[in-house]
């Protein structure tokens, strides 16, 4: 059998004996054909052969395409989102769509109504969210990279949990043409993948500009061209709001390590300061829950996706369809995004957050005038137990403390493995300027040559 045919069939027969529910859809059929191309000769590019799962919030033709939601069963796109063209283009096997939290609305990949996915390190706790399915299906080696959707940490977070790196690139890097939207403001696509230089390989190929997309920027860079190792005369910021309280004491040392680490290979740090990094949470769920409100108005059931019942008036089956179709998170955040919108409250809430976007926006901007990158905790903690949190929705939005910031801001950031607590991985992550991708990449490229962090999950 050809090589690249022989690839897709390992990787499917260790999905088929898996028990992380990785993927919410399979296309074996899909990546043989295309894996036959490529060993022909008949399709090449710089991903010619090679496995890539794609988050279910992104949309792929012919493909079904559910957000990990009820209400979009069923529902196969008759197009691509700009990013899947790109991956096609380029020749990868698009292995599936992987699980994630019903809409990206969580941090553990519990709310997908296909079931949570579990941590390949640890069957007991979650692959961190929203993108808990590629970052199983890329540390369970069920793909060698995938793509995931970062709205407030959904790549980065999965990335961390689950031993992998992930990069939320800058805002208006990559297209979110056929990204089913959840926060339009803050989201992005990012590549997740086992090393530094698969993930730069995959970013080269999603980012550019794409007139179908207004918030698109052009911006050239060629990031596989940053994979240097060298960090001699970079200057690293070590926000101090980032570390103690709250934070995992391993995890604390683990990246206070990883600094000094780097310190020895020749970068320097100092201590800085990110002072309206409190107010960052609040700020982002009030926005993205606006947001979401807005966003999830158009999920009717009466075009595509879920359908029940016998058709009666048009208020009472639509009513019907969302209240059946969307889970409870979902349905939490649309009546707050609501609330918050409605008259007297939107001066009170959304106006006001988004101010203190502004004042988070601002920080960075300061901050990166003295220092080339920053480096702080992915999470606060390594991977949570399943269903831990699954009675209290703020204790699980708080564990996202560390990377809302980064996505208020739409600067980039990339995570990377960086030790353990126990068998559990710990993260790390760079955050950049503006368009500041190369030096981040560089920075975590240099640390991870460095280290061996980079290990497969026991069994694997
Ligand atoms: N979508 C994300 O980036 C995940 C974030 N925890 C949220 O629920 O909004």
């Amino acid at each position: 059998m050809a090589l690249y045919e022989e690839s897709v069939h390992k990787a499917f027969d260790r999905i088929k004996h898996s028990k992380l529910n990785a993927y919410i859809t399979l296309d074996k059929e899909g990546a043989l054909e295309t894996a036959g191309k490529v060993d022909d000769g008949k399709v090449s590019g710089r991903l010619a052969g090679m496995t890539v799962a794609v988050k279910d919030c992104i949309t792929t033709k012919g493909l079904l395409t559910t957000c990990g939601s009820k209400i979009l069963s069923g529902y196969v796109p008759p197009f691509d989102a700009e990013v899947v063209a790109r991956l096609r283009k380029e020749g990868a096997v698009i292995t599936g769509k992987t699980n994630m939290d019903e809409f990206a609305m969580g941090t553990s990949t519990e709310s997908s109504y296909y079931g949570p996915t579990k941590n390949p390190w640890d069957l007991t706790r979650v692959p961190g969210g929203s993108s808990g399915g590629s970052g199983a299906a890329v540390a369970g080696l069920e793909c060698r990279m995938a793509l995931g959707t970062d709205t407030g940490g959904s790549v980065r977070c999965p990335a961390s949990f689950c031993g992998v790196v992930g990069i939320k690139p800058t805002y208006g890097l990559v297209s979110r043409y056929g990204v089913i939207a959840y926060a339009n403001s803050l989201e992005q696509v990012g590549p997740m993948a086992r090393n530094v230089s698969d993930a730069a390989l995959l970013l080269d190929v999603i980012a550019g500009h794409d007139p179908k997309d207004s918030t698109s920027v052009p911006h050239d860079a060629c990031y596989t061209d940053h994979l240097v190792e060298d960090v001699k005369g970079l200057t690293i910021g070590v926000p101090k709001e980032y570390f103690g309280e709250g934070t995992d004491k391993k995890v604390d040392n683990a990246v206070w390590s990883a600094i000094m680490k780097l310190d020895k290979l020749g970068a320097d740090y100092k201590e800085v300061s990110l002072p309206h990094t409190k107010y960052a949470l609040s700020a982002y769920y009030i926005i993205a829950m606006c947001e979401a409100s807005s966003n999830l108005a158009r999920f009717d059931g009466l075009r595509y996706g879920l359908r029940i019942g016998k058709d009666e008036n048009w208020h009472t089956t639509f009513s019907r369809i969302r209240a059946e179709g969307f889970g409870e998170e979902v349905k939490r955040r649309i009546m707050l995004g609501t609330y918050a919108l409605s008259e007297g409250y939107y001066g009170k809430y959304y106006l006001k957050a988004l101010k203190v976007r502004t004042l988070i926006k601002q920080d960075f901007e300061k901050v990166f005038k003295g220092v080339d990158v920053l480096a702080a905790p992915t999470m606060p903690t390594t991977a949570f137990k399943i269903g831990e949190h699954a009675d209290d929705p703020l204790s699980m939005y708080m564990a996202d403390i560390d990377t809302v910031p980064v996505n208020l801001a739409g600067v980039p950031s990339i995570s990377v493995p960086c030790g353990f607590a126990g068998k559990l991985p710990i993260g790390i992550q760079f955050i950049g300027g503006f368009f500041d991708e190369p030096k981040i990449i560089r920075t975590a490229h240099t640390y991870e040559l460095n280290t061996d962090f980079q290990k497969l999950p026991e069994g694997f």
